[in-house]
């Protein structure tokens, strides 16, 4: 598995699919990895060169020393793109990785073609529970939040229906270093594009999930109403909607990357 050094840290990739074809990018929510992923990379790697990474804090990317904040998050990809000779690219991210779509959409708009932002808001949540959730785990360890995550991220439809599935995921929750996830708790808590979103000039894809009580479909709408010339689509699935809804996903994906 390739490495990148950058900021003097380390963060961890993966590429799929030939480096000729056009280039799709794909970034973790919190608390995630690359893994995540897997479906997409697999339907989409025939015809586009797929990069993806474990964010800052995540997987095999440590956080490194220094506070963690959106902008670091941001420069990591742009790093990996002049590492890997990448002049642009299309960007997929999901929840923290939108809110880093949305970061890159505002600050280095000649290097992509396209932004599909999913699950994902201009704010998500509050700096006071970002910095207690990331005390807690600071202090607990990952099993004191890693208990409640399934309910957060997915229905209780697809609880029920895929449990091998939610159990792995909540499984790398529990096993991801609680010093890195805390770090990107702390870059939430202090991440705000509200003001800044309406500059984003790439053609921009908002993916909703119709019951994702982290970022809601209202606040899908509302990027929406922001970012000039975005569409909105919906998909019926939680806070994870990637997983939870994976072929639609990958198909919404590639028809938008065409
Ligand atoms: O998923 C994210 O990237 C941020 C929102 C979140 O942390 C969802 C959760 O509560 O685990």
């Amino acid at each position: 598995m390739p490495y990148l050094e950058v900021a003097g840290d380390r963060l961890h990739y993966r590429t799929d699919g030939d480096a000729a074809h056009p280039c799709v990018v794909l970034s973790n929510s919190l608390g995630t990895d690359l893994s995540m992923w897997d479906a997409q990379a697999a339907a989409l790697a025939t015809d586009h060169y797929v990069v993806r990474y474990d964010a800052r804090g995540h997987g095999q990317s440590p956080a490194g020393s220094a506070p963690v904040d959106l902008a670091r998050l941001g420069q990591d990809v742009i790093a990996l793109l002049d590492h890997l000779h990448i002049d642009r690219a299309a960007f997929c991210g999901i929840s923290m990785g939108g809110m880093t779509g949305q970061w890159l959409g505002i600050h280095a708009p000649q290097r992509f073609t396209q932004l599909v932002l999913a699950n994902t808001a201009a704010r998500i949540g509050s700096a006071d529970g970002w910095l207690t959730r990331a005390a807690q785990v600071r202090q607990d360890g990952m099993a004191a939040i890693a208990d409640g995550a399934a309910a957060r991220w997915f229905t209780p439809a697809f609880i029920e229906r895929e449990p091998a599935i939610v159990a792995q995921l909540v499984d790398r929750l529990r096993e991801q270093d609680a010093g890195g996830y805390a770090a990107c708790c702390e870059a939430l808590a202090h991440a705000d594009l509200r003001a800044d979103v309406a500059s984003i000039t790439a053609p921009c894809m908002i993916v909703a999930g119709l019951s994702d009580p982290v970022t809601t479909p209202a606040d899908g709408a509302w990027l929406q109403q922001q970012i000039p010339g975005a569409k909105l689509t919906t998909l019926p699935a939680s806070h994870i909607s990637n997983i939870e809804a994976g072929a639609a996903f990958s198909a919404l994906l590639r028809a938008y990357l065409e």
